[in-house]
């Protein structure tokens, strides 16, 4: 693989400061000299590994006002939730003893050893001797020393190897909410809330097991889609404070027991929806978890596209239900379905400002981390489409003219909170807006309903839902 002159050098520069340090630690100032010197050169000259190797890690680098993405010398390992194992470079350097400490121990001691833990190495020459009770004596290496061998005692070997092989272990009591973190019920069920609104909205009788058996349908196709989301994201998820306890990557289920989960919740979800609602709303469900997990999943990690594909997968759920409840796709579906699209903007740019370390340690392509004014601005953009997308409900006969008024509060409230955003750019303005959003679309889609426009005539050729036939009262 081409390795650009930046990875070479990240390259190199990890082993010989992991030698350097090793073998001469008064030289590593004149080695941390030299990479503030690296740090100080034009880091807009660099390559980023973004587009050569977009599985490198990539930290943010605040060079003047701008976040940039720059790839960093490569660190130690970074240690999973799973391996406990201190690997930083000092760890190394203590670990290391010298030739006369590995010939002591080797060698019979002459008092006899209580424990069973490594014999005590106080016989040893070499000067900062630290010797530390317990399973591995440590020495602190010195300068002066001949070159070391690194020798790791059969217990410290044994305990590492355990520490990293855990047996899998599936705790039968553990497993409802090992599910409900890999269906990410609270978004799932946001998600539900919003087939919902779709289906009550649609201009026709409301049949409640229909109602029912749609919701039912989607809610299995979501799980499905975030449990298959986990899977492809588990080893980028472990990189990342946020998602670093997720079942997969804690270990708590196998991926083989992730999938078929996936798999138990999605061929019924869909078949329900396909067969107990209709053939539309099943395709726009299966079509949906393809979006999700083909395209929006590797997106991620490839272009700050990402967002606006997640978006059509967020705006779909409430065209579900509408089509569940009529059979087809009207304007008022899709007028639904922009609420959605627009609103995750606020809703996620506000939470990624928040996350843009973690974002950028787990290789993400967010505008958060790439173009943090970008950010802002679409959130801003979007939260003012709420206003505009309010007042477009009436014209389409899907609500009253009351509902732009009495919803203008709550979308004046969050484009408020978006402004402040766009000019503070600081988490706690983030903030504020991602917990707005979160109860600024239920009580959009709540007061859109009370506005709901029943005097509608019913469209023609809109297929009302397949109501179960009530037996006519004999005259
Ligand atoms: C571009 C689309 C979206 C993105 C990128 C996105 C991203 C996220 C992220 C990263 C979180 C934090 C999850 C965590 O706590 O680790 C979150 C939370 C949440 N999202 Fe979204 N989201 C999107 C769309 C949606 C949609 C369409 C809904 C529902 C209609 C939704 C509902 C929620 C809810 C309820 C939470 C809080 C749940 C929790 O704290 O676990 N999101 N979102
Ligand atoms: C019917 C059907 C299939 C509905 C699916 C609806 C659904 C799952 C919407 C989620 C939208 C979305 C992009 C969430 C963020 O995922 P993320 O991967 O960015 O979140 P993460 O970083 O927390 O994993």
């Amino acid at each position: 693989m081409y390795k650009t002159p930046c990875s070479r050098l990240s390259g190199f520069v990890g082993v010989s400061v992991k030698q350097k340090l090793v073998q001469n630690v008064p030289r590593c100032n004149q080695i941390a000299r030299s990479l503030i010197h690296l740090h100080k050169r034009d880091p807009s000259k660099w390559l980023t590994y973004q587009h050569l190797n977009f599985l490198k890690r990539q930290y943010v680098s605040k060079t003047s006002s701008e976040l940039q993405q720059r790839a960093i010398p490569k660190q130690s390992p970074v240690l999973t939730i799973v391996d406990e194992r201190d690997d930083s470079v000092e760890r190394q350097v203590e670990r290391i003893p010298t030739i006369e400490a590995v010939a002591t121990e080797a060698a019979p001691q002459p008092q006899d050893v209580t424990s069973k833990a490594q014999p005590e190495v106080s016989t040893l020459k070499s000067k900062d001797v630290a010797a530390k009770k317990g399973s591995v004596s440590r020495v602190v290496a010195t300068t002066e020393e001949t070159p070391h061998i690194h020798v790791e005692s059969n217990e410290a070997k044994q305990a590492r190897l355990d520490r990293q092989w855990k047996e899998l272990k599936v705790d039968v009591a553990d497993l409802p909410d090992v599910y409900a973190r890999l269906a990410k019920i609270k978004l799932t069920a946001l998600v539900v809330t919003t087939a919902a609104a779709g289906y009550a909205m649609a201009p026709v009788p409301f049949d409640p097991i229909m109602f029912s058996v749609s919701l039912l349908g989607t809610g299995l196709a979501s799980c499905t889609a975030n449990s298959i989301n986990q899977y492809f994201e588990m080893p980028f998820d472990s990189n990342m404070n946020r998602t670093k306890n997720r079942p997969l990557v804690r270990g708590q289920i196998s991926p083989l027991h992730a999938v078929s989960f996936a798999l138990v919740c999605g061929v019924p979800g869909v078949a329900l929806l396909t067969l107990a609602v209709n053939p539309l709303t099943g395709f726009l469900g299966a079509l949906n978890i393809f979006l999700y997990t083909c395209c929006y999943t590797p997106l991620k990690r490839l272009s700050i596209s990402n967002t606006w594909v997640g978006a059509v997968v967020g705006a779909i759920p409430p065209v579900m239900g509408w089509t569940a409840a009529t059979g087809c796709l009207e304007p008022g579906a899709l007028l639904l379905g922009g609420f959605l699209y627009s609103w995750q903007f606020p809703h996620f740019n506000a939470l990624s400002w928040n996350l843009r370390e973690d974002y950028s340690r787990g290789g993400y392509r967010m505008m958060s981390v790439t173009h943090p004014a970008m950010c802002k601005r679409v959130a801003l953009r979007h939260s003012l489409g709420l206003i505009g997308l309010s007042a477009l409900a009436p014209a389409l006969d899907v609500t009253s003219w009351t509902f732009p008024v009495i919803s203008l509060p709550i979308n004046l409230y969050i484009s408020y909170l978006a402004f402040r955003f766009y000019r503070r750019g600081d988490r706690s303005s983030a903030r504020k807006l991602f917990f707005c959003s979160l109860w600024h679309l239920p009580m959009l889609l709540l007061l859109a309903l009370t506005c709901k426009n029943y005097s509608r005539k019913q469209e023609d050729g809109a297929r009302p839902p397949a109501a179960i036939p009530l037996p006519l009262p004999a005259n």
